[in-house]
């Protein structure tokens, strides 16, 4: 391999997209390819409902896949057991928690189960794992709290830091930066930013924060209605992606700021 390059960790092939219903298939994006690689930042966009949460899950094999292939660390998705999974890949959904019940601490304590033993006791590794990550996500002050008691904004930095306490070389996010104040969405994006480049993590994040992702990202996927791209955000810019997102007449693309504006 040459000075600076970097492994791929995860690499779709002509994947195709979509779901299941009574055992029909309904594919919503085809031909997905890209190669993710180790210490990337990659943001993925796309207008509401083109697909975004449906190929995160799909990555994550959360639901299967409709055709191609997804390759993680040279092998199938498919070959890895759910605990391998959960020592390659950290999800963050949108969603709500399972259980607001528990302590932030509790919650972020959860992120060391592929490694905790069958009682699931905590070993000193684990502490500071999850000691950093909730320095990291500046949710320390709140570690004693119920997670019912706390901000939807510090409840999606509690879903980050459980993710980090995983420490896995892959994380994926689901819109990370919803509910968020600017500085947060800001904070947030900066800190998975320094967390790809210092721990060479691979860090894929859908948002609509489109701008901030132009800015910060070192790679993005954009779903259009038509095809799927895969380049840096300067390419995505000369080629005129993202001037094509949404009707001109409404959202128009500054390729000089690189910057979003609402047509009046
Ligand atoms: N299980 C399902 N059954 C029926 N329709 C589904 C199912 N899963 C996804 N869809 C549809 O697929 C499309 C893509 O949904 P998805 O949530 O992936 O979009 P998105 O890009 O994440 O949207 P948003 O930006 O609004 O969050 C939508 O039209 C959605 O209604």
């Amino acid at each position: 391999m040459a000075e600076g390059e970097k492994n791929i960790v995860l690499e779709t092939q002509n994947l195709m997209v979509g779901y299941y219903q009574k055992k029909n298939s309904f594919p919503i994006a085809s031909d997905i390819n890209f190669s993710l690689t180790e210490g990337q930042l990659i943001g993925l966009v796309g207008t509401n409902g083109i697909g975004k949460s449906t190929l995160l899950r799909t990555l994550t094999r959360m639901q299967p896949e409709l055709g191609g292939n997804i390759v993680l660390k040279g092998k199938s998705l498919s070959d890895y057991s759910s605990v391998q999974l959960a020592t390659q890949i950290s999800v963050v959904l949108t969603e709500a928690f399972a259980s607001k019940n528990l302590t932030v601490l509790e919650m972020v304590s959860l992120g060391r189960q592929p490694y905790t033993n069958w009682i699931g006791q905590l070993s000193e590794a684990d502490k500071s794992a999850i000691a950093e990550a909730l320095y990291i996500t500046e949710t320390k002050a709140l570690s004693e709290k119920k997670c019912y008691e706390i901000s939807d904004g510090q409840l999606q930095r509690v879903a980050i830091a459980r993710a980090l306490a995983q420490d896995t070389p892959i994380i994926i996010l689901d819109e990370p930066t919803t509910h968020l104040d600017l500085y947060h969405r800001a904070y947030i994006l900066k800190m998975l930013k320094k967390l790809a480049i210092e721990k060479d993590k691979t860090i894929l994040f859908s948002t609509h924060e489109i701008d901030l992702a132009i800015q910060l990202a070192d790679s993005m996927i954009v779903m259009t209605p038509s095809k799927t791209y895969f380049n840096t955000p300067c390419q995505l810019i000369e080629e005129g992606t993202f001037a094509s997102l949404f009707p001109k007449e409404t959202i128009a693309f500054d390729e000089n700021t690189g910057r979003f504006g609402v047509n009046s």
